[in-house]
């Protein structure tokens, strides 16, 4: 028997507006989804389909015009700012495409940063074992600036799991990565659902990259057109080439 989850984030009749009279844009209507507790999802589309505006709206960076987001149990938009920022450094992770590490901290303090913020006791087994599936054991003492970009963005993904957040966001992680860094960017994020369990939603333009998801939503014009489960790089291109013009060229 299966035994219906609350989704670790979902989305209710998103509806987001920007600008009035003729600069209004609705950058996403009336958008539901739901994202599975432990599932790995990525979110694909056009250029200006409303991917990041969705993804800064499911971690409560932004604001609906209309309709709820709910990270777990609880609904966003009724909670205040002070509340609302505790959710996201307790609650939830981040990983942003210009990697955002503390030049000033070694690549360990800039992993446990959001926990001393926080004043929380790493959990120090989970901490090591994030650490050693980042594989930088030998460069934690290391400055950002002593590491090569796909290892900067090894140590924003393990500071984002530091607090075993209930889900991860990642904003174009491997947008500024070769394609080996960025294999070892993903690899990492897809351990960390499969082994660890962990819920990541991912936005990429990259068809490899969202290969490595369990499932990816397509936008175009801020509304969800497809969706697919367990995704290749050639059935995610091939999805992209039928809602985009540009990419069939
Ligand atoms: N702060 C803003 N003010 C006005 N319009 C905005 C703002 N942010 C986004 N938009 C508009 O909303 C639409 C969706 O933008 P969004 O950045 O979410 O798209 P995207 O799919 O992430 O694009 P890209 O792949 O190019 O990053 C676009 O038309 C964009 O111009």
């Amino acid at each position: 028997m299966t035994v219906e989850q609350t989704p670790a984030v979902r989305a209710i009749g998103v509806t987001k507006r920007y600008g009035v009279g003729q600069t209004q844009v609705d950058a996403l209507v009336e958008l539901t989804a739901d994202f599975g507790k432990g599932r790995f999802t990525a979110i694909m589309g056009p250029s200006g389909s409303g991917k990041s505006t969705l993804l800064h709206c499911l971690a409560g960076l932004d604001q609906p015009t209309a309709g709820q987001v709910w990270v777990g149990d609880v609904e966003l938009s009724r909670l205040p700012e002070k509340q609302l920022t505790h959710l996201r450094r307790d609650r939830i992770g981040f990983v942003f495409q210009a990697f955002n590490l503390v030049p000033t901290l070694t690549a360990y303090e800039n992993i446990t940063l959001p926990l001393d913020l926080a004043g929380r006791t790493p959990d120090r087994e989970w901490l090591r074992t994030v650490i050693d599936t980042i594989g930088l054991t030998d460069r934690l003492k290391h400055k950002p600036s002593e590491l090569s970009g796909g290892q900067q963005q090894r140590v924003a993904c393990a500071r984002a799991l530091a607090s075993r957040p209930e889900v991860v966001f990642a904003d174009e992680p491997t947008g500024n990565l070769d394609s080996q860094s960025s294999a070892d960017v993903l690899g990492f994020l897809h351990r960390s659902v499969r082994e660890f369990g962990q819920t990541v939603v991912m936005v990429t333009h990259d068809p490899t990259a969202a290969s490595y998801a369990d499932r990816v939503l397509f936008l175009a014009d801020g509304r969800l057109r497809s969706e697919l489960l367990d995704p290749t790089a050639e059935t995610v291109l091939d999805t992209m080439k039928s809602l985009d013009p540009a990419v069939a060229g």
